[in-house]
């Protein structure tokens, strides 16, 4: 703003003129800076001057003891610092003074008096009183005197901010010798106004400051800056919507910032400098009487945020929506491609359509035709209806279109059975060629095996033969070292000693009184074996009452003999061998006083006969069970046991009077050779050997006894010594167990005799006599064991 002020010559720089900092401590450079920038400040007065001709002159002519001081001081200045450079010392500016002390000017009463001139343009004078003529500071043509025309378009403004219409220094005059004397009073020229008197006001105002991140701390905002914030904007659109006039957007920042910003201030401050001039726009600037043009602006950029923002939005509907055009051209694509097969099938089913109505037509033309004679047609009753025909001619045309469907579609499925059946008939191909040469190889693998097993019975068979059909094994109970009178020197041999004299025995095999049930069995497995393979077997276990015949033959449950353990045995054989389906039967009886009685039957005591059926003795009605599992051994054995007669005597209460006879059939069948064979293993329990003197049996005791004596006899000096001395009649029908026992005990059958003896001395003569029975049948020679096999149901046997 303008402001009035006077410039005298006492307003020169010096020390107490530089401000308060510059008082104490200034150092020379300092100074030196200061004392540049006031020569600058000449310069630039004396600058300006060039630049504007006609204000020099003035100038002069106003002012020659102004000029006088200024050049005065300028050489003060040069000298000093002329001096300064001379000595080179770092004198501060005092000492300077004191060497060369600056002369005091009087003050001189030379003032003059500036006022600023608002034009209603917004542009602002300075303009000054010469010799009565009113002058200002034009930016071009420099001094020139005030234009009469401009007192009516525009304001002067003195320093108390006071507005008139005429000039008002000479009025303020009064007050700029107070602010002369002033220490706050100062000069600055500003271009294009001249020189203006400053004044540092104490005011607390509100300032904007903003944040030097670099510095870290609160600086002022410059103006220029300021006037972007939008709480200014505001308060400027504010002052300038009230005042048209003002057309200065930094000049309104600034009284705002005077005004701590309250835009009313600045309103009434600006009305009650400039008066009502400000209501309305200057010329030429109509643009700004449009009060809403700031606000418009601001609406305008708020509009553009938004349209920018809408923008976006737009370009994502836009991308999205080709994105989705593109989907949407895919799907196209697809249809296209499904609607150009449908397309032919439409078309050709058009011509179909055109040919039923040709045809339709054509019946329709006949029909026509016949309808004259429709008459004759009628009484002849074949008249069709119009509607019947034409009805009969779309079902006939859905028919011919379902026909060539169907037709096509069992083309399709024509050709892929086709296609699959080439595709299989490869490995199917290959599947036959490989079942054919199954087949031979099975064939093949079925004469090897046929061969393989015929081979095995011949090598077991020889290797029985070569061991002997009759084997005789002896078994001994009881031992004491004081009362024995048997010594076992090795596995073959028993010696038997009494009243000094020693007999030596020799068997396939002598079990002490320590060996198991297990062992024992182990003697004779071997010959099971046979009775699978289509041999008759006897195994018998002879010895005096009491010597162990039942425990060696049946055993306990717990701890079975000889004939369990075979059941087993041959149980275990058949089901090794699943290429044979074996039937495994049992029947069991007893003889007793020379008669056969059926352990299994439900009528007990009913004797049985024995028959001879060619090379083969049958027992008549004997019951028979088949065993196929041990479960079914342990039963049946326990059911032939409970019948089993017992009768005591004086030397064993338990001891059986009767032989006891176990019989196993095995019948075979081959199920690759169909090769049949049937095998007999004879297991039998006879009855106690002993004397009849000993037993002291009388009545039926006595019958059993002879009974048993007859049977045994027979079994030893009639069947053993007939086979030994190659009789050509054996005996065997001499006592019913001899009889019963023929097939297991003629030349094609394979024989075991456990001879059971007491170790005790008393019983010395009963086993010498079972003994002596032993080494008898030892030295038979039975022939060559005979395979009783059936081939292709035709029995063979070579007896
Ligand atoms: N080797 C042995 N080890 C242990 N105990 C045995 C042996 N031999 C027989 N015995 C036992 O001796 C007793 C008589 O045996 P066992 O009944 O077998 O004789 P036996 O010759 O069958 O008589 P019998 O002719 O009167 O039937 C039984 O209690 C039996 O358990």
């Amino acid at each position: 703003m303008g402001s009035a002020a006077s410039v005298s010559e006492t307003t020169v720089p010096d020390s107490s003129n530089m401000g308060s900092s510059n008082q104490q401590g200034t150092t020379d450079e300092e100074i030196e800076e200061m004392l540049k920038s006031t020569l600058n400040t000449n310069n630039e007065t004396q600058d300006v001057n060039l630049k504007t001709p006609e204000r020099k002159p003035k100038k002069r002519r106003q002012a020659p003891e102004e000029d006088k001081a200024i050049e005065t001081i300028e050489q003060l200045l040069k000298d000093t610092l002329n001096t300064k450079k001379q000595t080179q010392d770092e004198h501060s500016f005092a000492e300077v003074q004191e060497t060369y002390p600056i002369p005091v000017i009087e003050p001189v009463e030379v003032s003059m008096a500036f006022d600023t001139f608002l034009h209603v343009d917004g542009s602002l004078y300075t303009c000054f009183t010469e010799n009565g003529i009113m002058m200002y500071f034009n930016d071009t043509k420099g001094i020139v005197p005030f234009p009469e025309d401009w007192y009516s378009q525009g304001r002067f403004i003195n320093g108390n901010n006071e507005v008139s219409s005429k000039p008002l220094s000479s009025e303020s005059k009064q007050m700029i010798p107070s602010l002369v004397e002033d220490e706050r009073t100062g000069g600055l020229y500003i271009p294009g106004r001249g020189m203006v008197m400053t004044y540092m006001f104490e005011d607390r105002v509100n300032i904007c400051k903003y944040f030097h991140s670099d510095s870290g701390t609160w600086l002022v905002l410059p103006l220029q800056w300021e006037m972007n914030i939008d709480f200014i904007k505001r308060r400027v659109w504010q002052v300038k919507e009230a005042l048209p006039g003002l057309v200065d957007y930094k000049e309104i920042t600034a009284a705002l910032r005077q005004c701590k910003y309250d835009a009313d201030a600045v309103i009434s401050i600006f009305l009650s400098i400039f008066g009502d001039s400000l209501l309305k726009a200057p010329e030429g600037m109509e643009n700004f009487r449009d009060t809403n043009y700031f606000r418009d602006y601001l609406q305008k950029e708020q509009a553009i945020e938004d349209l920018k923002q809408q923008l976006k939005m737009k370009c994502n509907e836009v991308e999205n929506l080709l994105l989705r055009n593109k989907c949407l051209q895919k799907v196209n694509d697809h249809m296209s491609e499904m609607i150009h097969p449908l397309t032919q099938r439409l078309a050709e089913l058009e011509i179909d359509q055109e040919e039923s109505h040709a045809k339709i037509k054509a019946m329709y033309n006949q029909r026509h035709k016949t309808l004259h004679g429709k008459v004759i047609i009628k009484k002849a009753g074949s008249f069709i209806e119009p509607e019947i025909l034409l009805e009969v001619s779309k079902i006939t045309r859905a028919l011919n279109i379902s026909n060539k469907e169907l037709s096509s579609t069992l083309k399709i499925r024509f050709s892929e059975m086709e296609f699959l059946m080439k595709r299989l008939l490869n490995p199917v191909f290959k599947l036959m060629e490989a079942a054919l040469s199954s087949a031979q190889e099975l064939e093949d693998m079925r004469s090897l095996y046929k061969k393989e097993a015929l081979a095995r019975k011949v090598l077991y068979n020889r290797l029985q033969e070569m061991c002997g059909n009759v084997r005789v094994f002896c078994r001994c109970k009881g031992y004491s070292p004081t009362t024995s009178c048997i010594i076992l020197p090795s596995d073959e041999e028993l010696v038997l000693m009494y009243k000094g004299s020693k007999k030596k025995f020799a068997f396939d095999k002598v079990y002490s009184p320590r060996s198991t049930q297990e062992e024992v069995f182990e003697g004779i497995r071997p010959i099971i074996a046979s009775c699978v393979d289509g041999y008759n077997i006897c195994i018998l276990a002879y010895g005096q009452t009491g010597s162990g015949k039942t425990y060696t033959m049946m055993g306990s449950e717990d701890n079975p003999g000889v004939s369990i353990r075979s059941i087993r045995e041959l149980l275990h054989l058949c089901n090794e061998r699943p290429m044979i389906t074996y039937k495994l039967k049992i029947s069991m009886l007893e003889i007793y006083n020379e008669k056969l009685y059926d352990l299994f039957s439900k009528i007990p005591k009913s004797s049985l006969e024995i028959r001879n059926q060619g090379k083969t003795v049958v027992v008549t009605d004997l019951t028979e069970f088949e065993i196929k599992t041990e479960e079914d051994i342990k039963s049946i054995t326990r059911l032939g046991e409970k019948n089993r007669r017992v009768a005591s005597t004086k030397m064993n209460i338990s001891s059986s009077r009767s032989h006891l006879v176990l019989i196993l059939r095995v019948d075979g069948t081959d199920k690759v050779s169909g090769v049949k064979s049937h095998g007999t293993l004879t297991l039998c329990d006879l009855a106690g050997s002993e004397r009849i003197s000993r037993t002291e049996a009388l009545g039926q005791r006595l019958v059993e006894a002879a009974a048993i004596n007859t049977s045994l006899t027979s079994l030893s000096q009639v069947v053993f010594k007939a086979i030994k001395g190659n009789a050509l009649h054996v005996p065997f029908r001499n006592s019913k167990l001899t009889h019963l026992l023929q097939p297991g005990l003629s030349g094609d059958a394979k024989a075991c005799v456990f001879l059971n003896i007491s170790l005790d001395v008393p019983n010395y003569e009963e086993t010498i006599t079972t003994l002596q029975f032993g080494s008898s049948v030892r030295q038979v020679a039975l022939g060559k064991a005979t395979q009783h096999v059936t081939h292709n149901t035709e029995v063979k046997s070579d007896n």
